[in-house]
């Protein structure tokens, strides 16, 4: 595997931190919420926060979240459905969010989006105004989808597709560091290696090619994006000039190695 100087992360002059969790980190694969889990992305986030970084979650798992409770094995297919699932899904999800970060006296705040928000100049502001007035006063917002009414109408996108891209327009809107995702994977891999077990990870990626995006396929049963939503987030920000670091989220105390400048997982970072 490549390894990245530590002189090349430029971790240790951040300051505003986003960090995407997917429904992967949240749910297992047999459905089960993951609770210890939840409970030390709360304790790492709130450690960060209080020793200086602004602070922005990203999480997806409404859904997963509904599924287990509800007792359904799958996703349905309609539409209603799904929006029904996800406004039981997020208000549990929050629940668990608030419960978690309480035990370490952090408060959270709710912010569901929707596209059009971002095409909106004075959505956008009003949005980044709430955003901004939570971080003054050491509020960790935790962003995901406006699921219930995020669907797509003829000529009018209200849904982002996927939290892989809502969390990289958020990470350039709010004008943060870094973009951290955790998912279930430890890097990218040179191909879906639950598939092809030679795939090899990838530690630095300095350009989202043709090649690369054509060796990201499928995804884990429960997430929606899979690799590709991944590339073109990462393929988003560093056309911004903004950097992003893949990890896996079993362990959420990785991040204090990734925000101390540990060469973990895979960073996409333009030269
Ligand atoms: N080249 C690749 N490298 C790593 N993972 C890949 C690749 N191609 C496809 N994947 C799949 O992408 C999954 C992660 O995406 P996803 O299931 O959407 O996770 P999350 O719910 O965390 O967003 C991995 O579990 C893996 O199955
Ligand atoms: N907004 C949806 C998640 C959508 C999504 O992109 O999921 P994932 O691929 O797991 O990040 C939810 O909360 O269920």
């Amino acid at each position: 595997m490549q390894t990245v100087p530590e002189k090349n992360r430029s971790a240790n002059n951040w300051q505003r931190i986003v960090i995407k969790v997917g429904t992967s980190t949240i749910v297992d694969a047999a459905g089960d919420i993951k609770y210890p889990v939840i409970n030390r992305l709360a304790q790492t986030l709130s450690q960060l926060q209080k020793s200086g970084y602004e602070i922005i979650l990203v999480t997806s798992g409404a859904i997963g979240v509904a599924l287990q409770q509800m007792k359904m094995v799958k996703r349905p297919t309609d539409i209603p459905s799904q929006q029904a699932l996800a406004a039981i899904g997020q208000s549990y999800l929050m629940a668990i969010y608030n419960q978690s970060f309480a035990f370490y006296q952090q408060h959270v705040g709710q912010v569901l989006l929707t596209y059009d928000v971002f095409n909106n100049k004075q959505m956008l502001k009003h949005t980044i105004d709430a955003i901004e007035a939570m971080l003054a006063q050491h509020v960790i917002p935790i962003i995901n989808e406006n699921d219930v009414i995020a669907v797509d109408e003829l000529e009018h996108q209200h849904s982002f597709g996927d939290n892989d891209r809502l969390a990289a327009i958020v990470t350039h809107e709010t004008n943060a560091d870094s973009l951290i995702v955790l998912s279930d994977i430890d890097a990218l891999y040179t191909a879906n290696p639950f598939i092809d077990a030679t795939a090899e990870p990838i530690a630095v990626v300095t350009q989202v090619t043709p090649e690369l995006m054509a060796s990201a396929s499928g995804s884990s049963d429960l997430g929606t994006g899979g690799m590709a939503t991944k590339l073109y987030a990462a393929d988003y920000l560093m056309a911004k000039q903004r950097q992003m670091v893949l990890i896996n989220g079993k362990n959420p105390a990785t991040i204090l190695d990734i925000v101390a400048g540990k060469a973990i997982g895979t960073l996409f970072k333009g030269v």
